[in-house]
């Protein structure tokens, strides 16, 4: 609450946030006091000075009847601002009915819903605005529907393009499938997600209702005698714009000022809702004490280099920081597998090395290079060739829209100035080089056309359009069968020897890590707690127990299955001491109380624990040590 509140406060500190506020808070004030405080003056009649210009008594002059038009002017507030906002919110109401109906109506009556919501808005809206008017009939409730119905097309239209857009989205389909029904689905999963843009859309959309408010009661249709607004002064001032044209001007002005009111305070409201992330950014991330590690000076010819990296969001209770000091190296042509339960970090630290954080997310290291250049200050040609990230999911990563072969090619076209035709054969090898069978067929389809490994593969592919240096992969055969795993994974291990690239394969699966790296990072609640060759006996007892619970062809399976006790902390909730004390059979009130730093071992091993187990085998004998 705290935070929302100080983003919008560094929003108002802007230039047009300041503006929209002072021009916002001095049409309220005139809107709610003006008609209290001069109501009187603005009615009162004076025969003796009837239609005078601007003068020390009637700074806008009067009117037909003597009437001071300064007061008018600032009296009419209420009115014009009023009925706009009331058009406005008519509109609104209507178009989220109108846009939203289409997904709940049997699908004949939503197509055509549609299809009348599509002919409503090629409409010109000060048109249909005129012809409701003549329909609704002349006066300002005539006028409030006409205009409130005129808008709402658009706004129908608004609502039902960000409700195909979040329709398609895992959330919905996953509450669809748990048999939620389409008003509740509606309600609860869809309206929420749309109500930001909407919210800034009506406030810029007050702006116009007020514009074609004027309009109306200008042409004699909006606002009746005795009644007035600034439509209506403005017809009145125009009989007269010869011998006073402030009369005309005032109101005029005044449309203007209100009308930029509002579009100011939707600018300041998208910016907050939309772009709260860079206010974010500017503030300083309250950042916990990094982690300790002790950290060997790294090969001279590293490809990364990464020393106390945090990544930090904030939250509802303050910043969470799910990456709390993570330090290692990878030399040229290496392969690390990093590996920890959900929730680790691990995604999180790929994704700050190739810095894809985004924000409201910070990231902070006291070293992040890549290839001897700090990461943030990498240029993206740099980033785009040398460094290739595969995903999990790369369904997600490809654009569904462009053919796979398009989309590789743009890697050479961007970065290595190929032609298109040369971008594009390029592809075409690399497609081939990864094993996708019929390659130059194939870069011709579209992603969803290409099965699950193929699309992994040719990801794969996409990052060998560089020359890359370190490939991080991210769980990248999670979504795979163990066949189609084994060719990634393969395919991975050919990169690396044909391009001399480093690998940073981050997995849940041990085994997988094992089998492919020579080197492992454990990570647990956001640390490394052991850096260790593959194959070398683990000392923590965190990647003991990992060890523990992997599954191979020797398992017993008599034996029940063994799991590790308790869960992992979430990133808020960290307790002091070591964060795996609570599920750690050899904890003991120094692992509760200290925090374990990341120390060597022996050679490149290094352990955060203050009971490594230097024993290969019970893992029942244990040390004090690394204190
Ligand atoms: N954008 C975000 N905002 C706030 N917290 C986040 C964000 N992204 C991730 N987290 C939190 O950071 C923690 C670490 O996430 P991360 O994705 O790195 O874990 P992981 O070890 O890769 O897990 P998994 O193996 O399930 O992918 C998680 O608790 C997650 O909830």
């Amino acid at each position: 609450m705290a935070r929302r509140g100080s983003v919008w406060l560094s929003a108002v500190r802007t230039p047009v946030g300041a503006c929209s506020a002072v021009l916002l808070a001095a049409v309220v004030v005139l809107a709610v006091l003006a008609p209290v405080l001069w109501g009187d003056a603005a009615a009162a009649i004076d025969t003796d000075a009837i239609g005078q210009g601007p003068s020390g008594a009637h700074w806008f002059g009067t009117d037909s009847l003597g009437r001071d038009l300064f007061f008018r002017t600032l009296v009419a507030t209420r009115l014009s601002v009023g009925l706009a906002v009331l058009a406005t919110v008519i509109g609104v109401g209507a178009g989220v009915v109108l846009g939203t109906l289409p997904s709940v109506l049997p699908r004949w009556a939503g197509r055509l819903l549609t299809a009348a919501v599509n002919v409503a808005v090629a409409f010109p809206g000060l048109l249909l605005a005129l012809f409701l008017a003549v329909i609704f009939g002349v006066g300002t409730q005539g006028a409030v529907l006409a205009i409130g119905f005129a808008v709402a097309p658009a706004f129908a239209r608004l609502v039902q393009t960000l409700t195909a857009s979040v329709s398609g989205r895992d959330f919905v389909d996953a509450a669809r499938v748990s048999g939620v029904g389409r008003i509740r689905l509606l309600a609860r999963h869809v309206l929420p997600n749309i109500g930001e843009p909407l919210v800034v859309n009506a406030t810029i959309g007050a702006g116009s209702a007020l514009l074609a408010f004027a309009g109306l009661s200008f042409l004699g249709i909006g606002v009746q005698a005795p009644d007035f607004d600034w439509g209506r002064l403005l017809r009145e001032g125009l009989d007269g714009i010869y011998v006073n044209p402030v009369a005309a001007l005032a109101p005029c002005a005044a449309v203007v000022l209100a009308g930029l009111a509002f579009n100011l305070v939707g600018e300041t409201v998208a910016a907050v809702v939309g772009v709260r992330t860079r206010a974010t950014k500017r503030s300083a991330a309250p950042l916990p004490p990094a982690s300790t590690a002790v950290v060997a000076e790294p090969a001279a010819d590293a490809v990364l280099v990464v020393e106390n990296l945090r990544v930090a969001f904030p939250g509802p209770g303050g910043w969470t920081v799910p990456v709390r000091g993570v330090s290692f190296s990878v030399r040229p042509g290496e392969a690390i597998g990093v590996v920890g339960e959900s929730g680790s970090g691990k995604s999180l630290t790929a994704l700050a090395v190739s810095r894809l954080i985004e924000a409201p997310g910070v990231v902070t290291a006291d070293r992040l290079e890549f290839d001897g250049k700090p990461v943030e200050k990498a240029a993206d040609r740099d980033l785009g060739t040398s460094l290739a990230m595969v995903f999990q999911d790369p369904m997600t990563s490809f654009n569904p829209a462009r053919r796979v072969g398009r989309q590789l090619a743009e890697v050479s076209e961007q970065h290595h100035g190929l032609s298109r035709r040369a971008a594009f054969a390029r592809a075409v090898e690399k497609l081939a080089a990864v094993r996708v069978p019929a390659a130059a067929r194939r870069a011709r389809q579209y992603p969803h056309e290409f099965s699950g490994g193929m699309r992994q593969r040719a990801m794969i592919g996409m990052g060998l359009m560089g020359r890359p240096k370190l490939v991080i992969a991210d769980e990248p055969t999670t979504a795979l069968d163990v066949t189609v795993q084994r060719q990634v994974l393969r395919l991975l291990a050919r990169t690396r020897e044909a391009e001399g690239a480093a690998i940073l394969l981050i997995s849940h699966d041990i085994a997988v890590v094992s089998q492919t790296c020579e080197r492992m990072l454990v990570m647990y609640a956001g640390r490394v707690v052991e850096d260790l060759p593959t194959g070398s006996p683990a000392q923590h007892p965190y990647t003991r127990a990992l060890l523990a619970t992997t599954v191979d062809l020797d398992t017993d399976r008599d034996e029940p299955l063994a799991v590790i006790p308790g869960r992992p902390p979430e990133p808020g909730q960290v307790p002091g001491g070591c964060a795996f004390a609570a599920r750690c059979p050899l904890a003991t009130d120094r692992c509760r109380s200290e925090d374990p730093v990341l120390v060597p071992a022996a050679g490149r091993h290094r352990v955060a624990c203050w009971h490594p187990q230097v024993s290969v085998l019970s893992g029942q004998s244990h040390e004090e040590g690394a204190a």
